[in-house]
Formats: structure tokens, C-alpha cells, sequence
């Protein structure tokens, strides 16, 4: 195994004028888990995409598994497994049929195909219904077989692309534990996602933001950064009216239903002590009782939002 499974330096990528990607730094170590977050048309595919030796950058420099892509892309290639966002194998062949496909394709020795092949359709829960047709299989299993895919040829890298979106929660759960299972054995894993849930499954994280990484670091130190607007959560007893009444607040941004309670994010700059307190004298006046928890626990999407909001209006 190689000692710095993916590094990019000053990587950046124009289509025409547009600047799609740009000082984008980035090191996955050995065995980590790290997450590349930010909202459509950040730049994460792009990114991803020049990192797997399919889009040549503009500037800068990507080594994989030590081999340098811009020199030598194909070796540093064979070492990449990559799971792209839409299913890219063959609906009208089977499982199986394409697993073998991918492994010749990968280059896999026929000698170690068969076995390899044996294995992950067990490893990913394929056995039964290695022989239909992968269009007709579910989603969560049609993502499982192009993970397989792309593990056949034993990379030392790999590349997810929004692995988990649109399967069901116990897919999910099956896909992140392979995840912890293969970076356990050495890999680094690259992965994409929307979910925050998830992106707290990563060892680190970096945000993007229209083509640049604006934050990174591990979720507890993303967690722990000041906030301008931190949040607060409300309960009552009468969550509809509460939330109305939220809701019409000048200084209320945001109101989250939650389960029995409302989570809510002030305009930036109050003191949310200070409104807490006059929220509450306030609601009880019109007959609602209010309690308002001013250090409510964060969320990652808290902090992601703050950010991006600072970037905005840094703008
Ligand atoms: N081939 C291309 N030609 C022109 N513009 C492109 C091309 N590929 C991507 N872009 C633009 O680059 C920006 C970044 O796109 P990219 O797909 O990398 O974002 P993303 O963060 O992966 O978003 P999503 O989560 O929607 O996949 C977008 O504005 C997109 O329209």
C-alpha cells in the first residue's frame, strides 16, 4: 500500500471561462474515510473526476497511490475504483455477465476472475441473483454490484460519488459498513454526499463552494466552530400554534419542525440568550408556553449552512 492514497495540489479545472474547480488541496491518507461535501454545482464531480484521471485538470498536480495522473494516468488509474452517481453498467446483462465484464476490463487476470467474482457476490449480498438482468435488480442492489465492480482489480483507492442517495435506509447502512471494512483494510475512500447524517460517518471533511474547499477538517472540529447563528429548540405543548407563531418573527430565519419540538435559527448578530428570554415573556402574553433551549445541541447542517451563508455574504 502506498503512503498518501490520493494528494492534489493547486488542482483547477475552466470549462471556457468558467471556473468550475480551482486551489483545490487535498490529502486522503490511508484508511481514511473522508467526505467531500457542498451543494449542487459546487464542483465535487469535477473534482472527483479529474482525482480518477477522467477529466484532465486545468493546473495543478494529482498523485493516486503515488503514481502521478498527469504523467502516468493509466497506472495511476488502474489503481482507482470508481463509483460514479448514475448506474454505469449494463442493464441488459446480468450481474454477473458484468462483473465479468468490468474485471476483463480492469485487466483482472481470467485465472483470478472467477473467484473474485464468487466472493463479492457474496461479500455483497449479490448470491441469488447474480443471473438477472441488472436493470431489473433493485436500486440498492444495482449500487452494490457497481461497487463490486469497481473493487474487482483491488485498488488501493476509491471513489464514491453519492453512493447512498435515492437506497434504503438498511442499504445505506450495508454500504457504509463496507466502507469501514475496506478503509479497516488500508483503503482511502473518497465519498460524496448530501446527507449530513452521513457526512459524519467520514474521518474528515471538506466543503466546497462554488469550485473551492471553504472548510474542512474532522466532523468534531467542523461541529465546534463558532457560529454566527447558532440554534435554538423550541417545545410546547401546542407544536402547531408555536410554530406559526415562530414563524412570523422578524429574527426567526429559519423554523425546522422536529419531532415534538421546533428547531430554529435566528438573523445573524442576536444574542439568542437575550431573545430567548424575550421570546418567551412575549409568547406567554398571547398564551403560549414557550421553552426555549438557547445551547441547543449543533448539527453539522447547522454549521454547514452558517458557512455558506458567511461565503455568500462575503460575496
Ligand atoms: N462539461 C462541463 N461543461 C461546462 N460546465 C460544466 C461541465 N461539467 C460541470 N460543469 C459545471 O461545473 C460546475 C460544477 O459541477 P459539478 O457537477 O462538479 O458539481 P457537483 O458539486 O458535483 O454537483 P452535484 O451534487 O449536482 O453533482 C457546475 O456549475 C456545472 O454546471
Amino acid at each position: 500500500m502506498p503512503e498518501v492514497p490520493i494528494s492534489a495540489r493547486g488542482v483547477a479545472r475552466r470549462f471556457g471561462s468558467f471556473e468550475a474547480v480551482r486551489d483545490f488541496d487535498l490529502d486522503v491518507a490511508q484508511g481514511e474515510v473522508f467526505g467531500l461535501l457542498g451543494a449542487n454545482g459546487a464542483g465535487k464531480t469535477t473534482a472527483i473526476r479529474m482525482l480518477c484521471g477522467t477529466l484532465a485538470p486545468s493546473a495543478g498536480a494529482i498523485t493516486v497511490a503515488g503514481v502521478d495522473m498527469l504523467r502516468d494516468a493509466r497506472r495511476a488509474r488502474s489503481r482507482i475504483g470508481y463509483v460514479t452517481q448514475r448506474f454505469t453498467l449494463y442493464g441488459d446483462l446480468t450481474a454477473r455477465e458484468n462483473l465479468q465484464l468490468q474485471g476483463g476490463l480492469y485487466g483482472v487476470e481470467p485465472a483470478l476472475l472467477g473467484e473474485r467474482i464468487a466472493q463479492s457476490l457474496q461479500r455483497f449480498r449479490l448470491a441469488g441473483v447474480e443471473d438477472q438482468r441488472a436493470a431489473a435488480l433493485p436500486l440498492g442492489y444495482q449500487r452494490g454490484l457497481a461497487v463490486a465492480a469497481a473493487l474487482l482489480h483491488q485498488p488501493d483507492v476509491l471513489f464514491l460519488d453519492e453512493p447512498t442517495s435515492g437506497i434504503d435506509p438498511l442499504a445505506r447502512q450495508q454500504l457504509w459498513e463496507l466502507v469501514y471494512e475496506l478503509a479497516a483494510g488500508g483503503m482511502g475512500v473518497l465519498v460524496t454526499t448530501h446527507y449530513m447524517d452521513e457526512a459524519l460517518f467520514c474521518d474528515r471533511l471538506a466543503l466546497m463552494e462554488r469550485g473551492r474547499i471553504i472548510a474542512g477538517g474532522t466532523p468534531q472540529a467542523l461541529l465546534a466552530m463558532p457560529l454566527a447563528a447558532p440554534p435554538l429548540e423550541v417545545r410546547c405543548d401546542d407544536e402547531a400554534a408555536s410554530g406559526a407563531w415562530l414563524a412570523a418573527r422578524p429574527e426567526v430565519r429559519e423554523v425546522l419542525p422536529r419531532a415534538g419540538r421546533h428547531r430554529i435559527r435566528l438573523q445573524s448578530g442576536l444574542d439568542p440568550q437575550a431573545w430567548a428570554q424575550a421570546a418567551t415573556a412575549q409568547a406567554a402574553g398571547q398564551g403560549l408556553a414557550l421553552r426555549i433551549d438557547a445551547q441547543a445541541p449543533r448539527e453539522l447542517e447547522d454549521v454547514v449552512v452558517a458557512l455558506l451563508e458567511q461565503q455568500e455574504a462575503a460575496a
